[in-house]
């Protein structure tokens, strides 16, 4: 399989923090402005006191949170004091899909490559990935780091202490608090090298999957003034389709924080893209489309989440929505554009490589992968889940699941395998869409 992956890749450099670490940069701010910011959260980092005080709230609260740096120096200082002492992981949706793909045997994965492209390449696995973009040379003098796109991840444990001006403090629970510098991804930024290498081959390739849309909102916070941004991708992804009207777009949402920009993204891809994955959140947030009570969805009720979907497809014309939650997949597509045996096997490979990833940390090869998870079961939930909504449907087994139809759409649904204590819990939703993609590609080609 060859794969067009866009948009967005970045670093992420994990580290976990401790009372120490907060109590030193306790002393480098000011006791007022501090408990001002605590008390009235800025929400974004311009100044070392705002990133300061996102920390001491979240752990404060154990809530998770990011935050966008909008201060070269703040980037500067996390770079010199956490950079080398964090894990660096490879981060951004589409970098994860492109791993994902490359690692589970795709012949060759195209990546929109942004940011530091030399450390990004060390990230990746497999070797057959063409990264689409230039390195930006670095210029040391400048605050700005063209090419510097780091997500500072600093995780918290529960039990963790600190003095707060004589008040203690202990984590409650564990989480993270992230901070964002990334101007590049958030901007949706295309290179020119995957805009020319795209177009030139997209006739040769089986397919392409995208994400990142929700990125904008980072840089467009008040949900306005992104639509130039968005066409532009949108545009992209119009001129393959009209070089190679057959080659299968599948984008995967990420989380809003708008709704109107959640919903006019969704229905501005609907006629031009094939499939869009998406988890229940995503689903709810998509109201104005579909109706359907946000907490029913939240709940994972497959029936309202079922419903959601199909009016969410009928209202837009889109051919296919692809849902995850904890425990089920589910596979609303219109009747003749794909099989419910495609769709079945293609989840199943998804939600294997989700629960050994979830297992240990990494994929495994893809010779072990059956393996690899036998000693997990399925989702208790997902099943009975699955059983409400085979009534509703008249659906018939499948495979480990149950498809049938509803409206003019049909409908499958397969509880995931679950594993209750994972060891890594990132980039699980973009792990489990690209897989069940790749696979999808594979069983679409055989019957081409
Ligand atoms: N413990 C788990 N075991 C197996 N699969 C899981 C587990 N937790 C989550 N998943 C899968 O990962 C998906 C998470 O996707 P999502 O909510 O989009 O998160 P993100 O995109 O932030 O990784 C779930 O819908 C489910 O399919
Ligand atoms: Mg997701």
């Amino acid at each position: 399989m060859k794969v067009l992956c866009g948009y967005n890749v970045n670093l992420d450099a994990v580290y976990t923090i401790t009372g120490e670490e907060i109590s030193y940069l306790l002393k480098r701010v000011d006791k007022e402005e501090l408990l001002e910011k605590i008390h009235d959260a800025p929400g974004e980092i311009r100044s070392l006191v705002d990133l300061v005080a996102g920390l001491v709230l979240h752990m404060q609260k154990g809530t998770g949170a990011e935050w966008f740096i909008y201060s070269g120096d703040v980037f500067h200082f996390l770079k010199r004091r956490y950079y080398e002492k964090s894990e660096i992981r490879l981060g951004g949706n589409m970098g994860i899909m492109a791993n994902v793909m490359s690692h589970m045997g795709a012949d060759q994965v195209v990546m929109n490559a942004v940011g530091d492209i030399e450390t990004i390449k060390l990230l990746m696995s497999g070797g057959n990935i063409v990264f689409s973009g230039e390195s930006v040379p670095q210029d040391a003098s400048t605050s700005k780091d063209a090419n510097e796109i780091i997500h500072f991840v600093f995780d918290f444990s529960s039990g963790t202490s600190f003095d707060l001006f004589g008040t203690e403090v202990i984590v409650a629970r564990e989480n993270r608090f992230i901070a964002t510098y990334d101007d590049i991804n958030t901007e949706l930024t295309i290179t020119p090298e995957f805009e020319e290498y795209s177009l030139e081959h997209v006739t040769e390739m089986d397919g392409a999957i995208i994400s990142g849309f929700n990125q904008l909102q980072k840089c467009y916070p008040d949900g306005s003034g992104y639509t130039e941004r968005f066409e532009k991708a949108h545009s992209q992804l119009k001129e393959w389709k009209e070089r190679y009207p057959d080659l299968p777009i599948h984008v995967e949402l990420g989380h809003f924080m708008s709704m109107d920009m959640g919903v006019s993204i969704f229905t501005g891809l609907s006629g031009t893209v094939d499939s869009i994955g998406m988890n229940e959140d995503e689903l709810a947030m998509l109201t104005e489309l579909h109706g359907v009570p946000s907490d029913m969805i939240q709940k994972m009720d497959a029936c309202s989440i079922m419903d959601a979907c199909v009016r969410c497809a009928s209202s837009t014309g889109l051919k296919k929505i692809i849902l995850h939650t904890r425990d089920f997949m589910m596979s609303i597509f219109r009747k003749g554009t794909s099989s419910p045996i495609r769709e079945m096997q293609s989840m199943q490979f998804g939600v294997m490589c989700a629960a050994a990833f979830a297992a240990s940390g990494k994929l495994p090869e893809r010779s072990q992968l059956e393996d690899s998870v036998r000693g997990l079961a399925r989702s208790e939930e997902g099943m009975k889940q699955t059983t409400k909504l085979q009534d509703l449907i008249a659906g018939e087994e499948l495979e480990s699941g149950v498809c049938g139809e509803y409206r003019d759409l049909s409908v499958c649904i397969l509880p995931t395998i679950i594993c209750e204590k994972p060891v890594s819990t990132v980039g699980l939703g973009d792990t489990v869409s690209s897989a069940t993609f790749l696979r999808w590609l594979e069983l679409y080609n055989v019957c081409q």
